[in-house]
């Protein structure tokens, strides 16, 4: 405390920019946690920069306490782990923006033109990048908008987006990642994907169910939770929900930490961070970075973007990376980044924030004599290319200008390592790296990573790389440890299979706490449902063919209302989900199977509960037929059919993954199901009449009939003197007591078809066994292709 009074006291004086070119070292070891103690605090040790007209000597030791973050245990020695990306180039489509029609869906491309064609099509991103982040050590990604940091981290996470082709090497521990080893990993993505609805504790709640092993008791985990909550200082807020667009929740610093804390819950050994800080005010980022720098120290390796950073943030960042253009412009010890661009030339401004300095220097912004700003930034990437190419492990570690400027012009002799000179302008198609391992696409499968890069990667890497094997320190130690071991293939999934289906149920229905069963749907359903029992009040009890003509549009019109609010609800879901189902399976937190058949059985009381109050309104108002097993044939037909047009829904959306997209195929589709359904159009052109087959309404048009008139006698009632001048159905009279009526005579069973207009006839049991059996088969089939296409989209990434 006092130590951080009299640094504000020294400091009074200064102005803010004057604060900003203070330049700390820090004190603190990085390893701390190594030898087996907790530090209880950090010290810090600033120094003054003469220009600020203090004396050079003058130095001040802030002294801040350990966050409670310390209580998270620290990770094994065995389970530490150094990352390294070395040679990392990245292309995106240049012309076509990501997504589409159906997004995610690609055709393989064999040809050698197509090939060609496909390269040319690319744009390069990220230009050969190497580096590492040890155990301890915090590695901060900087650069302007559009560097290539996202795209980086993302790489290193293996979550890259599957149009972004790859290059490199990516090793943890001179090993490449596997999923097993990406459920260990954290990441923590630029926008916090959590569930609106829940709390935070319910999202980190459910996270630790999922996610930690199964040796752990439930005890044990709910305690990680509430030790997370604590160590990121949420616990105030832990029972608010996250909240989004229409429902405020907990604040964006908040709201960050959720996302941390759900990444800490597993307390990995690598923990990816994409912008932190972003959104949040300066001292909450600089909490956040305390928070970073204290998880190092307890033996992880941990890689953050940060965008724009304050001087006293930028201050507390342990190694950097500077990218300007998807090109390594600056790489090593963030304190002596001022230092390194000073030997080339260009010297930090006075008053002004060596972040700020850099972050120009990358975009591109620093004129210096009669060299442009754009020649600069050239200038710089040319010659840290050349120099970094050497130094992948710690980056720049001082040394005299002259030094600086010989090692840069050194040839490098290990050339067949790293291919093409990544120097700018240089051509962007997809170049070959003989020596270097190409990321794939996906997930390496744990058994294709060890043919993949086993002693090959690391060996001949390092052996590539033995004219830098003086500059790179503790590196091969990390390389020749090797993975942590293997978990039994039973504990690969944190939770066991009934208990992920049990946890993401109840997940699923809390999720839409707030719009299922929500009283504007009740309401909806209700209301549409009184209106419709009103316009049809007690048509369905009078077995005349001028009531049955009205029935069949009441039948037809049940049965089209809650098909559609079914299939465009279900439009929805996935498309929805989708970015929250691709960061969860990304970290290993469920089987595909448990979440799929989860979701659906969540949507199930929904899907039964408020289609009753409709059906039994509409029924009884209407006065269908009055017998129990027709009104329970009815219901049953309904909901069947409403489930079969939900599974369509899902699978439009799944394919498309864009309601918009998915909303416009459906309206088209359902369209034509709808007229060809039975009801509008009677004398289909035979070319085209097919169709009623492939809709799922023309099946359960028929069976509602049969429902309703199965061995029903109805009458056909005319009155005398209209006969003779008017054709049959428009004379139809009704009559309240048929049977009794002379106006009135029977209509055989067997012509109650044609009479009706009907494609089926009611009175067959056979048609109706199949058009139950069919909705069964599309239900069945539907929903079999939703998974798949959902396996499809989520396994590419
Ligand atoms: N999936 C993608 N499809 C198309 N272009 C992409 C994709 N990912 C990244 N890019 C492009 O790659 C470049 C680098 O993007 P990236 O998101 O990595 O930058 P960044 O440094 O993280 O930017 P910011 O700080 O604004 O988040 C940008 O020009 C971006 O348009």
């Amino acid at each position: 405390m006092s130590s951080q009074k009299s640094l504000s006291d020294e400091l009074g004086n200064a102005t803010s920019t004057e604060l900003a070119t203070v330049s700390q070292k820090k004190l603190r070891p990085c390893h701390s946690w190594v030898n087996g103690e907790r530090p209880e605090s950090f010290k810090t040790e600033t120094v003054l920069p003469s220009e600020n007209g203090f004396n050079d000597e003058h130095k001040v030791i802030i002294e801040e306490p350990v966050a409670a973050v310390g209580l998270l245990e620290p990770i094994l020695d065995e389970n530490r782990m150094c990352v390294e990306y070395r040679h990392v180039s990245a292309y995106v489509p240049a012309t076509v923006a990501a997504g589409g029609f159906f997004s995610g869906w690609e055709l393989p491309v064999w040809s050698a033109k197509a090939k060609a064609k496909e390269k040319a099509k690319l744009r390069r991103v990220l230009w050969d990048v190497s580096g590492c982040c040890k155990p301890g050590e915090v590695l901060a990604l900087m650069g302007p908008s559009g560097s290539g940091k996202t795209s980086l981290l993302s790489i290193i996470g293996d979550r890259a987006q599957s149009h972004m082709k790859r290059e490199g090497t990516i090793a943890f521990n001179g090993q490449p990642s596997t999923k097993r080893l990406k459920r260990n990993i954290g990441f923590v993505m630029q926008d916090d994907l959590l569930h609106e609805a829940l709390t935070v504790w319910e999202v980190l709640y459910y996270a630790a169910m999922l996610r930690l092993p199964r040796t752990m008791t439930k005890e044990q985990k709910m305690q990680r939770v509430s030790t997370v909550i604590q160590a990121l200082g949420i616990e105030k807020c832990k029972d608010t929900i996250i909240g989004g667009f229409f429902r405020k929740g907990i604040s964006g610093g908040e709201r960050k930490r959720v996302s941390i804390g759900h990444e800490l819950l597993i307390n990995p050994s690598v923990l990816l961070l994409d912008e932190p800080t972003s959104g949040l005010d300066s001292t909450t980022a600089m909490h956040c970075v305390e928070i970073l720098r204290e998880l190092a120290a307890g033996g992880r390796s941990i890689v953050t973007t940060i965008h724009q950073p304050s001087s006293r943030l930028y201050q507390s960042l342990d190694k950097l990376l500077l990218l300007s253009q998807g090109h390594a412009l600056y790489y090593g010890r963030a304190q002596m980044a001022d230092d390194y661009f000073q030997k080339m030339g260009y010297n930090l401004p006075y008053r002004v924030n060596v972040a700020d300095f850099i972050l120009d220097l990358a975009s591109g912004d620093v004129s210096v004599d009669d060299r442009d700003g754009e020649s600069t930034r050239q200038h710089l990437i040319a010659f840290s290319e050349q120099y970094l190419r050497r130094r992948t492990v710690d980056g720049y570690a001082g040394g005299s200008a002259e030094d600086l400027a010989a090692e840069q012009k050194q040839p490098f002799s290990s050339g067949a390592n790293f291919g093409k000179q990544g120097l700018p302008n240089s051509d962007a198609g997809l170049s070959e790296h003989p020596a270097t391992y190409n990321i794939k696409a996906g997930n390496i499968d744990e058994h294709e990573a060890a043919d993949a890069l086993p002693a090959s990667s690391s060996a001949s890497e390092s052996q590539g790389d033995s004219a830098d094997a003086d500059l790179e320190t503790g590196i091969a130690e990390w390389r020749a440890r090797g993975l942590p071991p293997a978990q039994s293939k039973a504990q690969r999934w944190g939770a066991p299979y009934h208990l992920q289906f049990a946890i993401l149920f109840t997940r699923a229905v809390r999720v839409r706490r707030f719009q299922s069963m929500s009283k504007q749907d009740i309401l909806q359903y209700v209301i549409v449902g009184l209106l419709t029992g009103c316009f049809w009040w007690q048509r369905g009890g009078h077995d005349t063919l001028a009531a049955s003509a009205d029935t069949l549009g009441l039948l037809f019109f049940e049965l089209m209302f809650l098909t559609f609010r079914s299939m465009f609800t279900a439009l929805f879901t996935f498309p929805d989900e989708y970015k929250m189902l691709l960061k969860e399976r990304a970290s290993g937190m469920y089987r595909l199977s448990a979440f799929f058949f989860a979701r659906m059985a969540s949507d199930l009381p929904m899907d039964f509960a408020v289609p009753t109050i409709f059906i039994t309104l509409i029924y009884f108002m209407a006065h269908l037929r009055y017998t129990a097993a027709a009104f329970f044939s009815n219901f049953f037909t309904v909901i069947l059919l409403g489930l079969v047009a939900q599974g369509f829904g899902l699978l439009l959306g799944t394919l498309a993954m864009n309601p918009k997209t998915a909303q416009t195929i459906a309206s088209i589709v359902v369209l034509a199901f709808t007229l060809v359904g039975g009801y509008f159009v009677k004398g289909i052109p035979v070319w085209i009449g097919w169709i009623r087959y492939i809709s799922f309404i023309y099946y359960g048009f028929g069976m509602l009939l049969h429902h309703e008139y199965n061995g029903r006698t109805i009458y056909s009632c005319v009155d005398a003197s209209l006969a003779q001048s008017a054709v049959a159905m428009s004379v139809q009279v009704d009559s309240a007591d048929p049977a009794n009526d002379p106006r009135c005579h029977p209509i055989p069973h067997d012509q109650l078809q044609a009479t009706l207009g009907l494609q089926q006839s009611p009175n067959s049991e056979s048609w109706v066994a199949i058009d139950a059996a069919v909705l069964v088969g599309w239900l069945v089939f539907y929903r079999t292709l939703v998974y798949i296409c959902l396996r499809y989209k989520t396994a590419r990434r």
